[in-house]
């Protein structure tokens, strides 16, 4: 028989950004990285792995980018809140189509679309297991769905918090911008303050700090990281309070 090892971690919150559901598109979602990451997810849940996931607007809308157009900034995020909620029910399609109970929250009621968020609720649901997606950010203008991420983490008192972008973690400089940029394995939440290192904003990183919560930023476009990281695994960047 073969062996089954026990994950590492038995609850994990997801972050995934809106724009690596584009794909290879300028904007929208590609059903293909939803299938993709469907199936990652259920390998994870395949071996007892609780999963809540956050997912980001940027494929869609971007309060900033839209108030640098002309618009209202908070209009804007709002638009960008609801772009999440539009991606949630995709990714909710994806998972339940690949035979995952899928439960997706909103911190926007929206009555008949999808339920409200409620941290119990979400606590159950991730204990019967379901994945659970909470969408529409915080609910506050202002903020980002990688603070989203860090909050909801805290609130269910998941193990990890990993973001799931497209770099393969953090860098000294942004690795798109800068060639001699270096990759870190390693680093703690004072060093990404003090360094001011772009890939998550510090407002989530600080709530992090404060929560103790670990990130781990990692390219999505791996395939079978996820799976790996849970038995395990070091790829990308770890984030602490202390390194390791
Ligand atoms: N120091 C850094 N290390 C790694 N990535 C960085 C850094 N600074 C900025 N970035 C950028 O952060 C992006 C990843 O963050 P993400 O939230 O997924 O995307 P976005 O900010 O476009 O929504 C990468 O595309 C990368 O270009
Ligand atoms: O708590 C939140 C989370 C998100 N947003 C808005 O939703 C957009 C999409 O989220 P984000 O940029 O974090 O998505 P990602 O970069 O992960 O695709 C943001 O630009 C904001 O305009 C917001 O106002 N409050």
């Amino acid at each position: 028989m073969a062996e089954h090892k026990s994950p590492k971690y038995k609850r994990i919150l997801l972050k995934l950004s809106g724009e690596a559901l584009m794909g290879d598109m300028d904007f929208g979602i590609d059903p293909k990285v939803l299938d993709r990451m469907a199936l990652e997810i259920g390998q994870l849940r395949g071996i007892g792995v609780q999963i809540g996931l956050v997912i980001g607007g940027g494929n869609l809308f971007r309060g900033k980018a839209l108030s640098e157009a002309g618009l209202d900034r908070v209009a804007g995020d709002h638009m960008g809140m609801l772009a999440t909620v539009m991606n949630a029910l995709a990714m909710r399609d994806a998972l339940e189509r690949a035979n995952m109970p899928t439960r997706v929250m909103s911190a926007i009621p929206m009555s008949g679309v999808v339920d409200h968020y409620d941290r119990r609720s979400a606590i159950r649901a991730l204990e019967g297991g379901d994945v659970v997606i909470f969408s529409a950010g915080t609910g506050n203008p202002f903020f980002t769905t990688d603070s989203a991420a860090c909050l909801r983490g805290i609130e269910i008192n998941a193990d990890v918090v990993l973001k799931a972008t497209n770099v393969d973690g953090v860098y000294t400089a942004d690795p798109k911008k800068d060639p001699n940029a270096e990759k870190y394995d390693c680093l703690t939440y004072q060093e990404v303050l003090e360094k001011q290192l772009g890939v998550m904003d510090l407002t989530a990183i600080c709530l992090a700090r404060d929560h103790n919560m670990p990130l781990r930023v990692y390219d999505m476009n791996e395939p079978g990281v996820l799976a790996r990281l849970m038995t395990g695994g070091d790829d990308g960047t770890l984030i602490v309070s202390e390194e390791k």
